[in-house]
């Protein structure tokens, strides 16, 4: 395999969620198209302390704090990188294009009207997905159910994941009709782990797939909605997320659960390696809870799904 070009790359948001993008030079690779700013890791150099360099050259901005968000690596038909891109917390200064280059603060739902290089597809996911998933547990009724996702998002989940917990088709929908204006008045997704063809029924913004009905599904373009992922247990079902077009997976379990002791769990040295294989968000699901998080940015997946981290008891 040819080597990787290990290029830092940083999203820099600003005091009202905008993303700031540059418009590279022409005679560049990939030139017209727009780009988060960045560039390569020069010879020893230590990565944080590259992008930290990059930014300040290109925005004359200083980064104070920054957190890994993806790695990407991704190969041209004339060279190979590895854009590994981090999230910038804090920086000082104003950004401005230190090279000429036109720049621009984008809202997040516009990114879309930019044209980016075919590497960068998963950072626009990466950047609109939340870094927690809240799954649904159980409950004695529907009513107390509803109370429960209410909770939720009263203490701030913004993206649930509904599970069908062996509901009929008729009581899933129900159960999704009761729960669907409550996330929409909280601008939070409402996730379903369906089949695909309830799930279109629907009009489900967001679905999971268990890793069988991954298998069957014929590609990304037979479901209707934004946001397709997938539950993954093992390397070639990532791959297999990643060839079906899925915008991102849940790799589990982490750790061993209260719920599955028998299984052991992949721990964060497989994770680590495993997410390094594929270029989509990857949440860390089984074991684990909001304080993982740190762990799970530093080992390249992009947040924590749990139900008992968030299900109110
Ligand atoms: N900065 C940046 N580079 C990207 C992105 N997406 C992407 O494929 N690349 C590729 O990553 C490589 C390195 O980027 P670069 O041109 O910014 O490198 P640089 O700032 O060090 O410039 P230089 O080579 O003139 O010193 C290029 O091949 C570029 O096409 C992106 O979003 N941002
Ligand atoms: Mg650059």
């Amino acid at each position: 395999m040819k080597s990787l070009i290990h290029v830092m790359v940083g999203v820099i948001r600003n005091d009202q969620g905008q993303i700031l993008i540059a418009l590279r030079p022409k005679n560049r690779h990939q030139g017209g198209l727009w780009e988060f700013p960045g560039g390569k890791v020069e010879g020893d150099e230590p990565p944080y302390q590259a992008l930290v360099r990059e930014l300040s050259e290109e925005l004359g901005l200083l980064v104070h704090e920054a957190t890994p968000l993806i790695r990407i690596p991704y190969h041209y038909d004339d060279c190979s990188v590895l854009l590994d891109v981090w999230d910038v917390n804090r920086f000082t200064g104003e950004a401005k294009g230190m090279e000429g280059q036109e720049i621009r603060w984008v809202d997040l739902n516009h990114l879309n009207d930019y044209s980016f290089p075919a590497a960068n597809v998963p950072i626009l996911s990466a950047v609109r997905l939340p870094t927690q998933i809240a799954i649904t547990g159980d409950a004695a009724n529907k009513d107390e159910f509803c109370s429960k996702v209410q909770l939720m998002l009263e203490r701030g989940c913004r993206w649930i994941l509904l599970r069908d917990h062996s509901l009929s088709k008729r009581d899933f929908a129900d159960v999704f009709h009761s729960v669907k204006p409550m996330c929409d008045a909280h601008k939070a997704i409402l996730q379903v782990n369906t089949s695909l063809s309830l799930a279109n029924e629907l009009n489900a913004q967001a679905l999971h797939l268990t890793e069988s009905r991954l298998t069957e599904l014929m590609g990304r373009r037979a479901f209707n909605g934004q946001w397709l992922s997938a539950a993954c247990h093992s390397p070639d079902a990532l791959q297999l997320a990643q060839s079906k077009g899925c915008d991102f997976v849940f790799l589990s379990p982490v750790k061993a659960t209260a719920t599955h002791p028998e299984q052991a769990g992949i721990g964060w040295h497989r994770f680590h390696q495993w997410v390094s294989d594929v270029t989509l968000p990857v949440y860390a699901l089984g074991g684990v809870s909001q304080l993982d998080f740190q762990k799970v940015r530093e080992e390249g997946g992009q947040g924590v799904a749990s139900i008992s981290a968030f299900w109110p008891n």
